[in-house]
């Protein structure tokens, strides 16, 4: 199988989109039309992927929506439906743990074709991950939640801030290993996203923020794009939720929210 970023820069080529469409089917916001099926989160991401996919440069399902029994039975089935659609899928689990804890969670690989990682515990608890050479592995650099600056922005001894190492050091273990890092930069914190291109201009980043977190949309196209043509910009509430209040169906509403999405994002790259 051919290298993740390289099918990501032909699928984003080939659909002229670099929307990531998060499914993160939180059960309190599950539409009625679905909360009767033997499974609603599958039932409403079923609907979601055939209302967007062809939108989606990706899916991103968050692990953290899945994580009972009924969920892995849905989360199984949407991985499958998405891949049948010919969308590949990140599954954001921000994993790496010691040695034999993150072989065993980078088993998931098998299952998807991209991940997203915590580099906090460093290189051995990534290598699982890191020496598959088909699979995309996006590390946490500079997050978009409103603490993300407690860690990442704590200044070392030369001068960098953490984020900016986390940059290099992912660049380091890209180019010395598979060329499959990519980098999580939050759209919530514009300069910081163009401090981190600047500084990695080859490594292909994942921008969550715009939509429901207000993360700046010109600057997330601007920057999310690596030299290699893969990048991603995420939304998920804005999409599969836009339906709520209105009178759209709400698979009508998300499809016509990814196709906006897109749009808007093209103007800028
Ligand atoms: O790794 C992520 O995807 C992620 C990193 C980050 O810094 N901020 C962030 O929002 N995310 C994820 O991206 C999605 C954002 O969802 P919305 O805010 O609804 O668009 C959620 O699944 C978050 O967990």
């Amino acid at each position: 199988m051919t290298a993740f970023f390289d099918r990501l820069a032909d699928r984003i080529a080939e659909i002229d989109s670099i929307v990531s469409v998060g499914l993160d089917p939180d059960e309190e916001r599950l539409p009625a039309a679905v909360r009767d099926a033997d499974l609603p989160r599958w039932e409403f991401n079923r609907r979601i992927v055939d209302a967007t996919h062809e939108h989606a440069a990706v899916f991103k399902p968050n692990a953290a929506f899945y994580e009972d029994s009924d969920g892995w039975r849905a989360l199984e089935k949407t991985v499958e439906y998405a891949r049948e659609k010919g969308v590949p899928v990140l599954l954001d689990a921000k994993r790496a743990d010691i040695g034999n804890t993150s072989r065993q969670y980078a088993e998931v690989l098998n299952s998807v074709d991209a991940i997203t990682l915590n580099p906090f515990l460093g290189r051995d608890s990534l290598a699982p991950f890191l020496d598959r050479e088909t699979a995309g592995c996006f590390l946490l650099c500079r997050t978009s939640n409103p603490g993300g600056a407690d860690v990442q922005e704590l200044e070392l001894a030369d001068g960098d801030l953490v984020y900016e190492r986390v940059a290099d050091l992912a660049s380091e273990w890209s180019a010395d290993g598979n060329r499959n890092v990519g980098l999580v930069v939050g759209a919530t914190t514009p300069d910081e996203l163009r401090t981190v291109r600047e500084r990695v201009p080859d490594l292909p980043f994942l921008v969550p923020g715009v939509g429901a977190q207000g993360g700046d949309a010109e600057a997330a196209a601007t920057y999310a794009t690596a030299t290699n043509g893969a990048g991603l910009v995420n939304s998920t509430r804005g999409i599969i939720f836009a339906g709520e209040d209105s009178d759209q169906s709400y698979a009508d509403a998300a499809g016509d929210a990814a196709k906006d999405l897109k749009e808007r994002l093209n103007q800028y790259r």
